[in-house]
Formats: C-alpha cells, sequence, structure tokens
C-alpha cells in the first residue's frame, strides 16, 4: 500500500492538492487529506501528478541492435520521461512478421521492460513491400496493431491487401510514409538548409503523395489508418480532407517536427538528422495548427536510439533518428503549454487519452479513483538543461541537448510500483 501525499492533479481543468492512497496497483482512495499507518508514504511536495503518458511509436532495438539499445533501457528511459505504456516498432531482427517471432518479442518485451510495452507487428514480410505478413494470425497472438516503420510500403497491392487484413481483425495500420522513387538517397529536407549545406534534400511529397494514395485505400477498406510521425502542411491538410470525408485516420506528429525546423540545422551535424527530415517553418506551423484542431491525434517521440560512434558520422553517412522519449514532455510542456501555445490539459489528452482510444489500449487515461496507478509525477516549478549522458537511454543522440526545460519528472509509477525516482528527490 502507498500515500502520495501532497500532489498536484487535474481536476475539472484544474490543479488541485490531493492525497492518493494506492493498493493492488488500483488508485483506491482520492483525498484532500488522508492518513494510513500501513502504506509507505511518497511526498510528492506540491507537484504534478498525471497520468503515466502513452507513446505509440518507440524504437527499442532488441533484439537485433543492442548496442544501440534494449527493451530495459528503453522502457527505463521511458519511465524517466514519464510514459508508462508504449508501442514498440518492429525493425528488428529479427523482424517479429509471423506469429511465432510476435510471440516471442511479446514475451520478451513482458520480461525485460520495467512499463508496459505493446508490440506492433510487420506489414510485410522482413518490411519489405512485397509479401504481406499473416495480420489476422499475429493479431490473435497479441500485436497491438501493424506497420513497416522505418520503411514506406512501395506498393499499392500490399498497402491495400494488409488494409483488408487488418481491418477484418479491427486493428490500426500505421504508415511510414515515403515513396522511395522521390527520396535520391537524400539526407534532409529539401529546402534552403539543403542549398546552403550542400547536403542532398527529400521532397515533402515522398511523404504527401504516399499519403493521398493511403487515403483512397483506407476509404475503400475502412481501415483504422494511422499516420506516423507527420511532417508537411500538404500531409496536414490531407488528413484533413480525409477526417471530413469519414476516413477513419488518426496521425501522430513528433516533439521535434513541433519544436524544429531545417532553419535549425547550422551545420553538418547528424543529430538533426531524422526521418521524416525537420521540414519548413510553414510546415511546422501547419503541423502545431494540426495538433491544436485535432487534426493530428496525438504526439508520438519516435524515439530512435543509434550508437554514439554512428551519429558522430557527417549527415550523409549518419543513420536517420533521434532519442525523445526522456525530453518530450518536457519540451512540450515547456515550449507549449507555458508558452502559451496550448493548455496542459490538451497537452494531456494528445499525450494519454488520444493514443489509448486511437490504439485500444488498456492504459488509465485520469487520476481517479479505481483507476489503474500508472502515474507520473512532473515538477513544473523549476527548470534544468537537457544533458544526453544523464538519459537512462543508451541513445544519446538528441539535437535539444542544452535546451532549458520545465517538467522534470520525479518520479514514475507502473501498476501502483514504483519504476522511476529522480535521485534528488
Ligand atoms: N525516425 C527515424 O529517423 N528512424 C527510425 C525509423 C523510422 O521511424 O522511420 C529508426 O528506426 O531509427
Ligand atoms: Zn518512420
Ligand atoms: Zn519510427
Amino acid at each position: 500500500m502507498q500515500l502520495i501525499k501532497n500532489a498536484k492533479i487535474l481536476w475539472n481543468n484544474q490543479l488541485v492538492l490531493r492525497d492518493i492512497l494506492i493498493d493492488q496497483g488500483i488508485i483506491q482512495k482520492i483525498s484532500d487529506h488522508l492518513e494510513s499507518n500501513a502504506a509507505t508514504t511518497f511526498d510528492a511536495k506540491g507537484a504534478f501528478l498525471s497520468t503515466g503518458l502513452v507513446d505509440v511509436h518507440v524504437h527499442f532495438r532488441e533484439p537485433g541492435f543492442e548496442y544501440k539499445e534494449t527493451i530495459n533501457s528503453g522502457s527505463k528511459a521511458a519511465a524517466r520521461g514519464g510514459f508508462t505504456t508504449v508501442i514498440a516498432m518492429p525493425n528488428l531482427n529479427p523482424v517479429p512478421d509471423n506469429e511465432e517471432k510476435i510471440t516471442n518479442q511479446i514475451a520478451r518485451n513482458k520480461q525485460n521492460g520495467v512499463i508496459h510495452i505493446e508490440q506492433y507487428g510487420a506489414i510485410s514480410n522482413n518490411l519489405t513491400s512485397t509479401q504481406v505478413t499473416n495480420i489476422k494470425g499475429m493479431s490473435a497472438a497479441g500485436a497491438k496493431a501493424f506497420t513497416n516503420d522505418g520503411k514506406g510500403v512501395q506498393t499499392a497491392n500490399t498497402m491495400l491487401q494488409a488494409m483488408v487484413a487488418a481491418a477484418s481483425v479491427n486493428k490500426p495500420l500505421a504508415a511510414h510514409l515515403e515513396d522511395d522513387t522521390l527520396v535520391h538517397d537524400g539526407v534532409m529536407n529539401e529546402g534552403e538548409a539543403s542549398i546552403k549545406l550542400a547536403l542532398p534534400g527529400i521532397t515533402g511529397l515522398a511523404e504527401s503523395s504516399q499519403l493521398a494514395r493511403d487515403l483512397v485505400l483506407a476509404k475503400a477498406t475502412g481501415v483504422h489508418y494511422h499516420v506516423a510521425h507527420i511532417s508537411t502542411k500538404e500531409s496536414v491538410e490531407l488528413v484533413r480532407i480525409a477526417k471530413h470525408e469519414g476516413v477513419h485516420v488518426t496521425a501522430e506528429v513528433s516533439p521535434h517536427h513541433l519544436l524544429l525546423s531545417e532553419e535549425d540545422i547550422n551545420s553538418d551535424n547528424a543529430m538533426f538528422k531524422m526521418n521524416p527530415p525537420l521540414r519548413t517553418q510553414r510546415d511546422r506551423e501547419a503541423v502545431i495548427a494540426g495538433l491544436l484542431d485535432g487534426t493530428i491525434d496525438m504526439v508520438a517521440t519516435d524515439h530512435a536510439p543509434h550508437g554514439k560512434e554512428e551519429k558522430q558520422k557527417s549527415f550523409r553517412d549518419a543513420p536517420f533518428g533521434i532519442t525523445g522519449i526522456e525530453t518530450s514532455f518536457q519540451l512540450l510542456y515547456t515550449y507549449l503549454v507555458k508558452n502559451g501555445v496550448m493548455t496542459l490539459e490538451t497537452l494531456l489528452e494528445r499525450m494519454v487519452t488520444a493514443p489509448v482510444s486511437a490504439f485500444q489500449l488498456q492504459a488509465p487515461t485520469s487520476v481517479e479513483e479505481g483507476a489503474r496507478a500508472d502515474l507520473a509525477l512532473f515538477d513544473l516549478e523549476n527548470n534544468y538543461e537537457i544533458d544526453t549522458e544523464s538519459f537512462e537511454s543508451m541513445g544519446k543522440n538528441s539535437p535539444f541537448i542544452g535546451w532549458e526545460v520545465y517538467g522534470k519528472t520525479l518520479a514514475t509509477w507502473v501498476d501502483g510500483e514504483i519504476v522511476y525516482k529522480d535521485n534528488v528527490k
């Protein structure tokens, strides 16, 4: 039994001070004042107690790439970011692309993770765009959703077959949108920065043209189609129209596409290399507007850790991807909520309620009696500097090094157990 004293919780859009009694993984009681001799007490000292955050897009790299991240280190990083439920991507080795492999992956996630980890199954064998996997079988084995993230599905026929199968099991199909014929070995957005740095660019049309194809197919099949890491104005407009047309489409945006643009890339620094690339200021404004008006349903980090040496290479040679799970709430709280762009309620809706409802997750969506005690305690009063050396993640590849943020995670609970505690607390 645990008693969290003096926590601020969101109640009717107000922050109110409460004590919270947890037993058997469940919030048993919330009141102005609670005492218990049987419980261990945790003094929240007026910090903000939120429902644990949910991230539908993380790369934990195990098996196959344990030098970048493991399920254990990735899930500890998630806990340090305030996340208690995530969905892990299938670009692993082996790729979970059949019933046996997905079953093994789910068992491994459970064994090695310190938070709740759901798993995506692959759309096609080994993430190539040819043979569609046994989506029905993998769904029955526990796959939460399907994607080939890391690679776009190049052929309409593969996408159509996968959508029909995903629709039949009522599971989301998430798309990494990238038409390979438009990429031309590009490494950053095709625009001012690529010209300035004389590096090959990637047109935004590689994303939006494949999205247009998929929305037509999604409408025809009735599948729940989910857009991973949306990055361009054209894509936001397409999703807005499709929602209006009744297509069952949801979309996520990453913190870096909300906060950075190609203008932030001043040198050949691969910490700014990710897929999709940082776009223009106009695109950044469009994804913020989309997140505010609900065209974009949720934030997802696309936490993509890589080895230190790999990311010290030049823009041309380094792998795509940045870490994100230990800085996302903090960055968005500081640069969107504190700056008055959105409310804390809206941010939490986009980081908890929307992903839980879209992906039909079992995670709680509010701090209330009877809810599972998946919780995160954030310090909204004091700021600190982002320092990747203090990350739990093995990936230190962040473009936000040195940024000042509020919202440090003080503690995280999963099923009522503390899985992360800040060492100064
Ligand atoms: N986002 C990235 O730049 N990289 C991801 C793959 C992906 O999300 O497309 C990775 O696995 O490293
Ligand atoms: Zn991707
Ligand atoms: Zn990804």
